[in-house]
């Protein structure tokens, strides 16, 4: 039996029917953005860090862990309040800075959590034998536990149910509610054969049924990744990242050679000072804020993606969408809505109406594309054509549609030995098929698909050579839609310094149609996987770094490219795959976001590291007077901030310097704030708020603590 082929679309909106601007539901943003009850809770985790294992990784901490311990030794050979307090604020000093990756953390544990509770263990009905053209109510199925399914099985699964792994439709379509994955409840259309066929394990079908080709093995699924990923169990540092840790990691390094030499110059002056000082010294010298904060930053990034419901493989391509230049989008489904339907046959001169449609019926019976269903919906609609009954095409073959070939069609033959050759495509890969069977071209078909195509619709020629000859018979017209509110998404990029190119497969003409109608800078037509690919590394060498969204396997290869590779959820497997980030809202304008977040990492980064290096002068101050007013009263007129007395000063810088990670720990988290302007404003503006910041506040904070604790005995 022939599959139904005419199955009516489920009632439900396509992904890209969403406007650009909803706000998207951030999941785990219901307790406001940052919670200081995180703080307490990951309390534990942050001593947890105190492992050795743990510290070495952050050569900073690493050294005021190890000061600590010399301080604590110290106090137990000498114990005095002092040396006690500063043993304690010197401890404190690194779990804050544990508490600062460990909260950033949390978050995405919670999440974990979450996802984990959706990922239950299902039964899978394995179909045995399964090939395109079965029917359905006749094949033979086995059920087995979903953690059984090998790659490439295919299994069915009806209404209500759960799809029990990751895959490609490869028969039916059907409502889909992904929200266990998206957290989107509004369901989603999946089927075969388009750039809509990917599903995700862990999801239910609302309606009808599918068949689904197995496409991740046990514990690899979509599901497993992303809650490895919004753990943190996967991340590494960044290339910026290990640069900047290294720098921090070469600072204190000279840090530690100032003060250890110091010693002998101290002792020839007759002020050889404790191992207290140093230590206390050391640590005010060293970058230990932005050495406490750093990895929280890059934590927090990723983390700021996900609550945008983007999935960021990599977080190297997080930073570099920060920098991107050139955003490449496909036509179909990314710009439009994808749903590209046909809507009316144009016969040539000369050409029944009645056999066109029947023609465009026969070579899309086999055509699970959206493009090839619709065809045969309109057949049946508008002529009553039906599709032919079992038996009837028993020596048919059919030709698949291929993104090379961009033809799909129907071999027919008869008893008698008769032939009958059907394709539907592109204009030019028609003409010529015809043309090298020998056919002539009427001017018209060339004419009237360029004037479908210049409208911004898909024209696909139908043509056949039985044994009345080659000959073009008409035209379908397909038609898609340009999404609402996309122009202004592109002038929001254009403003931020990125261009937009748009790269289809479709002809000129239509291409040009919907690029002026969306509004991109450029456009490539006529695309093949390869051009895609090209594209990008032409781009690259000139030095720019591409982000490039996109659902179709003919996209993964460039996907794969692309500094920036964002897969729309609703696209298929290889797509997802390929790229380093995936959208599960499928919003191709998502990528403002994510160049945002990019932007707004880097600018972070850049802010606190301003400010933990400027903020290390006041303490500078408060301690060096400190150390030797004894020897040289001379310096009693560095201590520009009055402090009440040797310990307190020390004791006050310290303090300050382990409480500002914590201060700053909601900052690292949400990120400096981001507005767009050029990167030379930007940094103009940052340096002069965090640079000057840094450099006066903890004068205001060392002295406020010291007013503080110089009323406690011991230390004042
Ligand atoms: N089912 C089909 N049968 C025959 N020809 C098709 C079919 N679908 C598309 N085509 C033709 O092949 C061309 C390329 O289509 P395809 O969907 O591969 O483009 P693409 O590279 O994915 O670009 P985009 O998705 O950006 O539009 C189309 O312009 C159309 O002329
Ligand atoms: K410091
Ligand atoms: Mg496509």
């Amino acid at each position: 039996m022939l599959p139904a082929a005419s199955q009516q679309a489920p009632t439900a909106p396509t992904p890209g029917e969403r406007p650009p601007d909803r706000p998207y539901r951030r999941r785990s943003q219901q307790g406001g953005f940052f919670d200081p009850v995180q703080l307490v809770k990951s309390f534990p985790e942050a001593l947890r860090k105190l492992h050795p294992r743990a510290l070495v990784k952050n050569p900073v901490l690493f050294v005021v862990a190890a000061g600590s311990v010399l301080t604590t030794l110290s106090a137990l050979i000498h114990p005095s309040v002092f040396t006690w307090v500063i043993s304690i604020w010197l401890w404190l000093t690194v779990i804050f800075a544990n508490l600062a990756e460990a909260v950033a953390e949390g978050r995405g544990k919670a999440q974990a959590e979450s996802l984990r509770r959706a990922r239950m263990d299902t039964v899978a009905l394995r179909l045995r034998h399964w090939r395109y053209g079965t029917d359905l109510a006749r094949a033979e199925t086995e059920a087995v536990a979903a953690t059984d399914l090998r790659l490439f099985d295919f299994v069915l699964v009806e209404a209500g149910e759960l799809i029990p792994s990751d895959g490609d439709v490869v028969y039916g379509i059907a409502a889909v509610d992904e929200s266990a994955v998206t957290g989107e409840s509004a369901p989603v259309i999946r089927e075969s054969g388009g750039d809509r066929s990917g599903v995700t394990g862990g999801t239910t079908v609302l309606s009808d049924r599918l068949v689904v080709r197995v496409t991740s093995r046990p514990g690899h699924s979509f599901m497993d990744r992303m809650i490895a990923l919004v753990e943190g169990a996967r991340r590494q540092k960044t290339p910026n990242e290990i640069a900047l840790n290294i720098l921090l990691a070469a600072l204190t390094i000279v840090f530690v050679l100032v003060v250890v030499t110091l010693q002998p110059m101290a002792a020839f002056a007759h002020a050889a000072q404790s191992t207290t000082v140093l230590v206390a010294l050391l640590v005010t010298l060293i970058p230990t804020t932005i050495g406490a904060l750093l990895s929280a930053i890059g934590i927090a990034g990723m983390d700021r993606l996900v609550q945008r419901n983007v999935l960021a493989m990599s977080g190297r391509a997080v930073e570099a969408a920060g920098d991107v230049n050139t955003l490449l989008l496909d036509k179909t489904g990314t710009i439009t809505l994808g749903n590209r339907e046909a809507t009316a046959f144009v016969p040539l001169p000369g050409v029944d109406e009645l056999m066109l449609a029947d023609a465009a019926q026969l070579s899309s019976l086999s055509d699970e594309t959206p493009e090839g269903r619709s065809v045969v919906v309109l057949a049946k609609e508008r002529y009553g054509l039906r599709a032919p009954a079992e038996g009837e095409l028993a020596h048919a073959q059919f030709v698949e549609f291929s993104a090379r070939t961009r033809m799909s069609g129907i071999d027919m033959r008869w008893d008698n030995g008769a032939v009958c050759h059907i394709r539907k495509g592109a204009a030019a890969q028609v003409i010529n098929w015809v043309e090298i069977r020998g056919g002539a071209v009427p001017s018209q078909a060339l004419l009237w698909s360029d004037s479908i195509a210049s409208s911004g619709a898909t024209p696909l020629l139908v043509a056949v050579h039985d044994w009345d000859g080659p000959r073009v018979l008409g035209i379908i017209h397909l038609k898609d839609v340009v999404k609402d509110g996309i122009r202004e998404r592109f002038a929001e990029l254009r403003r931020m310094g990125i261009r937009t190119v748009m790269i289809t497969g479709d002809n000129p003409l239509t291409a040009k149609a919907i690029a002026d109608e969306a509004g991109v800078d450029d456009f490539l037509a006529d695309a093949t996987p390869e051009d895609k690919l090209a594209l990008i590394k032409r781009e690259q060498e000139g030095g720019k770094l591409v982000a490039m969204t996109g659902d179709g396997t003919n996209d993964a290869p460039a996907l794969a490219q692309a500094d920036v590779g964002v897969a729309m959820n609703t696209g298929t497997s290889a797509a997802k795959e390929a790229g380093n980030m995936v959208d599960l809202d499928s919003n191709p304008t998502k990528l403002i976001e994510i160049v945002e977040i990019g932007k707004q990492l880097l600018i972070t980064r850049g802010a606190l590291t301003t400010f933990s290096i400027t903020n290390d002068v006041a303490k500078y101050f408060a301690i060096i007077p400190a150390m030797f007013t004894g020897v040289y009263p001379g310096l009693e007129a560095l201590n520009l901030m009055g402090l009440h007395s040797p310990t307190s000063a020390i004791t006050s810088a310290i303090i300050f310097n382990a409480l500002i990670i914590v201060a700053l720990i909601p900052l690292a988290l949400r990120g400096v704030r981001y507005t767009p302007a050029s990167a030379h404003d930007l940094l103009r503006r940052n340096l002069a708020v965090y640079g000057l910041g840094g450099l006066v506040f903890p004068f205001i904070g060392i002295k406020l603590i010291d007013l503080l604790i110089s009323t406690i005995p011991g230390l004042g």
